[in-house]
């Protein structure tokens, strides 16, 4: 079997010198999607990050390989290049740039001197997306992401990924905001990447995300590592009981409670 898409093993990361990551490992396989669900501030977001290359954290330990690749001694522009995506839980705005100029300079980012995706192609793939996102052909004009609405911004990340085409994509919270119109549709775009070219890492609070998008696992974290993984069975009980069947299963005090004692 050829080497997981996305391993990550014993990963440490902090935050001005607060440590988040806590011994955090995972192995996606090309073909995989997984998902990772855990209460709020037991560092999703920051694992999202950190194999991005956000200055900010600061891997203290552990490592990132993808397709044994070591992720964590690439820039960030070069850990795009190799193939990681990331959809963020806030998309920035962007003035002075069109949504069509970005992907076209994101795609041709990617690609070789000489190989630049012709105007045509470009053009041609965008209107196939974007019909299948359900978007009106006006967001392809607009500046990147300014004044779209909280909706409209995630639909466009699900756009950014359908053109990128990337081999391994973190998805933060794409369903945050969304209403149940542009859930299926955001979660169409999903699912029309499916392949096994194709690895995706899910962070959601809510399974509803993960009906329409069926994950080959289930992850739960708290307190900076996964605790827990299953089949959607376990995404279902958390959405019926919550985490603290969880916290009493494994034992797990809440870090306030340890700070104090
Ligand atoms: N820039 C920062 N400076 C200081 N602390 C930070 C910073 N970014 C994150 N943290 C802290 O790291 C912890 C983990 O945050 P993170 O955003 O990764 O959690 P999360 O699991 O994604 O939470 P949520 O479910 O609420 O989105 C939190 O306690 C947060 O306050």
């Amino acid at each position: 079997m050829s080497a997981p898409f996305l391993k990550i093993e014993n990963l440490h990361v902090s935050i001005e010198g607060k440590e988040i990551l806590k011994d955090f490992s995972i192995e996606i396989n090309g073909g995989e999607i997984h998902a990772i669900m855990g209460p709020n501030g037991t560092g999703k977001s920051t694992l999202a990050s950190a194999i991005m290359g956000h200055p900010k954290y600061e891997i203290t330990s552990g490592s990132v390989t993808m397709n044994g690749e070591d992720v964590l001694e690439m820039e960030v522009d070069e850990r795009a290049q190799a193939g990681l995506f990331l959809a963020m839980q806030y998309p920035s705005e962007i003035s002075g740039i069109t949504n069509a100029d970005f992907l076209r300079s994101a795609i041709n980012a990617g690609r070789e001197e000489g190989d630049e995706i012709s105007l045509m192609k470009f053009i041609r793939k965008l209107d196939e997306k974007m019909d299948l996102l359900e978007m009106d052909q006006q967001f392809a004009q607009r500046y990147l992401n300014e004044g779209f609405s909280g909706g409209e911004k995630k639909r466009n990340e699900i756009l950014q990924l359908m053109m990128l085409e990337p081999k391994l994509a973190i998805l933060d919270e794409i369903d945050s905001g969304l209403d149940i119109d542009a859930l299926k549709v955001v979660s169409k775009g999903v699912n029309a990447m499916r392949g096994s070219e194709f690895g995706c890492l899910i962070i959601t609070h809510y399974q509803r995300l993960l009906d329409y998008i069926k994950p080959d696992k289930v992850h739960v974290m708290m307190q900076g590592r996964i605790v827990k993984s299953g089949g959607s069975e376990l995404a279902e009980r958390l959405e019926a009981e919550g985490y603290d069947w969880i916290k009493e299963e494994l034992g797990i005090e809440d870090e306030r409670v340890n700070q104090e004692a």
